[in-house]
């Protein structure tokens, strides 16, 4: 049978993994400067082209394209990583590069969702009211309305990669002035722009840009009567926080969070946890003050005047064999997924025994050593977790009914294939913009250096 013509997307992606095969460093860095999403694309069997340069040992490409933040985790279809193919043909040289610890630059951990800085703070701007007033009413500054501490949305119906992806709706000074004006409304400052305006813009020509302000405002407002002030027709408040507020874009998402975050501190602490009086809204949205003058609050360094954060520690288990991995599934899961066990971290405990403890109570499992891997702010409502790897000095589980259903040990066979969305997986694993997923996937990659 003949084949079927190549699309000129599949031609490219073919040119770039063959280039990749034969080590073809020149060619391979003119396609990448021109097309930059090739880098984590797959052909045959899924096989990317770092599989396919660990495959001939080609160093430099293998180098070339981690500089580029490559993905270091993919699996190809017999579950294998670059790190595998690599040590399986021999090219320790190629093996060790891919095995650095260099997560963060070399593409084993990418960045977290919600956790990206898309605007820059700037919190010394939250005591200066005059500048704050003057950015409430620039034409340029952007507003998001969030509702019951939900942000207004439309949704995309597809981005580049297919995705259906939810975008915050914008409003501009005219658009909400008669609601940041009411007395219940809660205005935060998120920050400034970071992104500069092409110089030949006038205004930065003159030399008087300044970068626009964002708001996020919350209101109780009806909100059927909020999505009226909306120029477009298809938008929204999600109503599961859990689902919905995983569809952003990277940049968003950074966003999302700390917006969504001090809402829900407003939300919950309306009153003064000290003695219990009316308190004001300061420091663009990012203090409350206690309105009683003879409150202890007033006095010294009072943290209930400051939005709260709650540490909870998120842990992927390993067993003492180094070849399996310990995940536990809640009943409110989807059928047959499993995730990391977490916990929230106690008074007066470090991380590391937070780990052991919570290990321990929702599995019966013991832990040893705990090693910190990465963290993640999770707005649902105001969470650090904080990502750590743990290595079990015993293997016999007893479920804590009360928190988890059940805990299972998984070997890095059946997670590889569950990454791989392999026919008959074993588990499902939680959506890749869980700190829990990229924990699976870090161990995946870096199992076989522990
Ligand atoms: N991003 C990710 O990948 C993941 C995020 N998470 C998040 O981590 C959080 C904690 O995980 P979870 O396993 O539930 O924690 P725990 O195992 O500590 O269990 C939670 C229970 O402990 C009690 N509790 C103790 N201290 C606190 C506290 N400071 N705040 C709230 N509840 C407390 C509550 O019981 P009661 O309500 O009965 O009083 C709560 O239901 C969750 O909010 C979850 O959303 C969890 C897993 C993955
Ligand atoms: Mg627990
Ligand atoms: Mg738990
Ligand atoms: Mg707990
Ligand atoms: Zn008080």
């Amino acid at each position: 049978m003949a084949s079927l013509p190549l699309s000129a997307k599949e031609e490219i992606v073919e040119r770039f993994l063959d280039a990749a095969a034969r080590g073809d460093l020149p060619q391979l860095r003119m396609l990448l400067t021109h097309t930059p999403s090739l880098i984590n694309q797959t052909g045959y069997s899924g096989w990317t082209a770092l599989m396919l340069a660990a495959r001939n040992g080609h160093y430099n490409v293998v180098e070339a394209l981690l500089s580029h933040g490559c993905d270091k985790l993919p699996v190809n279809s017999s579950s294998q990583t670059a790190y595998d193919i690599a040590k399986f043909w021999g090219h320790s040289h190629i093996s060790n590069l891919l095995a650095q610890t260099d997560d963060r630059c070399s593409g084993v951990l990418p960045e977290l969702y919600f956790s990206r800085e898309t605007l820059d703070r700037q919190s010394d701007k939250r005591t200066d009211k005059t500048w704050l007033e003057a950015q409430q009413s620039d034409p340029n500054t952007v507003y998001l309305l969030f509702s019951n501490v939900n942000p207004m949305v439309s949704r995309c119906e597809e981005d580049k990669s297919s995705e259906v992806l939810d975008k915050l709706c914008r409003f501009r000074y005219d658009e909400v002035k008669d609601l940041i004006q009411k007395p219940k409304t809660k205005l935060i400052f998120l920050g400034v722009e970071k992104k500069k305006p092409p110089s030949s813009c006038s205004q930065v020509q003159e030399g008087s840009w300044e970068p626009p302000a964002w708001f996020a405002v919350g209101t109780d407002e009806d909100a059927t009567e909020l999505l009226k002030r909306c120029r477009e027709d298809n938008c929204f408040f999600p109503e599961s926080p859990n689902r919905n507020l995983l569809k952003f874009s990277e940049e968003e998402a950074g966003i999302v969070a700390h917006a969504r975050s001090v809402l829900v501190w407003h939300d919950r602490y309306s009153f003064c946890p000290t003695c219990g009086s009316g308190t004001s809204l300061e420091e663009g949205g990012h203090k409350r003050r206690c309105l009683n003058s003879e409150c202890r609050s007033l006095k010294g360094v009072h943290n209930t005047c400051y939005p709260r954060v709650d540490p909870v520690v998120i842990m992927l288990v390993v067993h003492p064999d180094r070849n399996q991995c310990l995940l536990g599934r809640k009943k409110s899961f989807p059928v047959g997924m499993f995730s990391c066990l977490a916990g929230f971290i106690e008074p007066g405990e470090a991380i590391e025994d937070a780990v052991r403890r919570e290990v321990e109570e929702e599995s019966g499992v013991k832990v040893g050593l705990v090693r910190y891997i990465c963290s993640q702010p999770w707005p649902m409502p105001s969470n650090l977790m904080i990502g750590c790897l743990a290595i079990a000095t015993s293997t016999n589980i007893k479920v804590d009914q009360n928190e988890i259903e059940e805990a299972q040990w998984f070997t890095r066979q059946q997670i590889a294939e569950s990454l791989h969305r392999g026919a008959n997986p074993a588990l499902m694993l939680p959506p890749s913009q869980t700190i829990a997923h990229q924990l699976i996937r870090y161990w995946i990659c870096k199992n076989a250096n522990l």
